[in-house]
């Protein structure tokens, strides 16, 4: 058995990712963009949004759409990949570190001390998964996963997503077991052959997801709740 997990909402609060990390990205945009806008790593997702948006647009245009998706919380790969790049200055300065709710950093290390193999799928890109792990309250959490995914794979609303990460762990879908806090991404993971379960913490969801709202996914509030034998 396998757990993938999901980060924002999951392991670590939206509020975290909302009210810290998106701002300083939008903050720092700007400049960024100006001092390192030809660096090929990121004049490539630059380009990939120009083209997307009829092609002839300045850079100071991009940054506004760029901003604008960050203002929408749009999931889009070269925002996350941009966003990454970004955040990694935040680390280094110590301006932040990355939240991880207690009971998910203790029994991540629980599981991974028990031999279970550890994933993440995030729509934050790779790199910014490895720096939000490397950097969290509770330490540096990186070699804890051996598994990194990221919407490179497919979006994670998408079935078709975690039939490649379960090819790409070399597993079969029924041997590995998703948490996430969107029912809509459980239903995709589910209709792949994963087993799921919805973290439903109060912190980011004041009204409980009971019943139908829950879509039929084991429900629990907390990491050290999830039942990790096949029923
Ligand atoms: C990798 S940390 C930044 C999180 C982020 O940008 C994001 O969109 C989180 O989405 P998730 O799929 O983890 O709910
Ligand atoms: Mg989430």
């Amino acid at each position: 058995m396998l757990i993938l997990t999901d980060i924002e909402g999951t392991t670590s609060s939206i509020s975290f990712v909302k009210d810290v990390l998106f701002p300083y990205a939008r903050r720092a945009l700007p400049a960024f963009v100006r001092a390192r806008g030809q660096e090929p790593e990121v004049r490539r997702w630059l380009d990939a949004v120009a083209t997307e948006h009829g092609a002839v647009c300045s850079d100071a245009v991009i940054v506004e759409i760029l901003q604008g998706m960050i203002d929408e919380d749009r999931k889009h790969t070269a925002l996350k990949a941009l966003q990454g790049m970004i955040w990694s200055d935040g680390y280094d300065n110590a301006d932040f570190s990355a939240h991880i709710y207690p009971d998910a950093a203790a029994q991540l290390r629980d599981w991974h001390a028990a031999g279970i193999p550890l994933a993440v799928y995030s729509s934050g890109s790779v790199p910014a998964q490895k720096l939000f792990f490397g950097h969290t309250d509770a330490g540096d959490l990186t070699a804890l996963f051996e598994g990194w995914f990221d919407t490179e794979v497919g979006h994670k609303r998408d079935a078709g997503s975690y039939r490649e990460i379960a090819r790409r762990l070399g597993r079969p879908a029924g041997d590995i077991l998703f948490l996430s806090d969107v029912v809509e991404e459980l239903d995709a993971a589910r209709e792949a052959g994963m087993r799921t379960a919805l973290i439903d913490r109060r912190e980011d969801y004041p009204q409980p997801r009971l019943g139908d709202a829950a879509h039929g996914h084991a429900r629990v509030e907390r990491f050290d709740a999830i039942d990790t034998e096949p029923a």
